[in-house]
């Protein structure tokens, strides 16, 4: 099989392309690049083919990866013929990929791509053979975990929950950082304290279904400081301000490109 990444240098282009040669899903003569800025002597350690355009990639590739700016897909004007196309674009539905023919999958990985622990999940459209499937989940499950959902609303979901990636946990770190430092402590310190919490503490939670759930519950029959502070951050908003913000990031997903 030979890949094509269009954007192939970007933040999950590049998570992808060095996952594949890492992992050997693929031999560096497989893998095409295509990105703004012109050919690198290096990718990855790897000598990789540098095709001049668009139309370049798409003559030496079986399968094309898009990961590019949803804003960038109506100008890109790629016409795959009968190839599988994997976009990760946000919000650019099956509607609009089907523009370009081929056989259209939409993933959606998140950040962590690049340290090999995505989360992937990925919806198919109608034409997609089982061998298409075992073609992509070979290509996604080289950054991470990956599985087919029934269909493309749970995408769009998805979207803005694991999409988001370290975003929310960061945004957490934070709040727990500045609640520190307002209060005196070194913010060197606070930012310790608040990053064991959001980064060490989370693997505690078990895989188990239901883990997080019932984390939250031996702390609140605990019964001590923490099942206060958890109470009060419920009836002070905690959970619907996440959830507006959740509903936000679908609606932009609905409009972003
Ligand atoms: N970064 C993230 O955490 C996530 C991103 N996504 C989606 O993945 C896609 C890629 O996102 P990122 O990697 O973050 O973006 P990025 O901005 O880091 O990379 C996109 C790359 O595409 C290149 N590019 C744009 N138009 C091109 C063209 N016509 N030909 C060749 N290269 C072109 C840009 O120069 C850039 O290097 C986006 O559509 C985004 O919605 C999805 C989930 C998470
Ligand atoms: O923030 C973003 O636009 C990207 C796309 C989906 C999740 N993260």
């Amino acid at each position: 099989m030979r890949l094509g990444i269009v954007g192939g240098t970007g933040w999950l282009g590049s998570a992808l392309g060095r996952a594949v040669l890492e992992k050997g899903v693929l031999q560096p003569q497989n893998l095409s690049i295509l990105n703004r800025t012109g050919p690198q002597d290096s990718y990855f350690g790897h000598r990789v083919h540098w095709p001049a355009d668009l139309a370049g990639l798409i003559s030496e590739s079986d399968v094309i990866v898009l990961s590019i700016r949803p804003q960038d897909w109506e100008g890109l004007g790629l016409l795959a013929g009968d190839r599988l196309v994997i976009s990760f674009m946000a919000g650019i539905g099956m509607n609009r990929l089907a523009a370009c023919g081929g056989r259209i999958l939409r993933a959606m990985p998140n950040a962590a791509a690049a340290i090999g622990r995505s989360y992937t999940p990925f919806v198919a459209a109608e034409g997609v053979s089982a061998s298409d499937r075992a073609t992509a989940m070979a290509l996604l499950g080289a950054f991470g975990a990956t599985e087919e959902l029934p269909d493309e609303a749970q995408l769009d979901l998805m979207t803005a929950v694991s999409g988001a990636g370290p975003a929310y946990p960061a945004l957490l770190a934070m709040v727990l950082a500045q609640f520190l430092t307002a209060r005196g402590v070194a913010p060197e310190v606070a930012e310790r304290a608040a990053l064991n919490v959001v980064r060490d503490c989370p693997a505690l939670i078990g895989a188990e279904s239901g883990a997080a759930g019932a984390m939250v519950q031996t702390f609140l029959d605990y019964a001590g400081t923490t099942a206060a502070g958890l109470l009060a951050a419920r009836n002070s908003g905690f959970e619907s301000a996440l959830t507006a913000g959740l509903d936000a990031a679908l609606t932009r997903a609905a409009n972003v490109g």
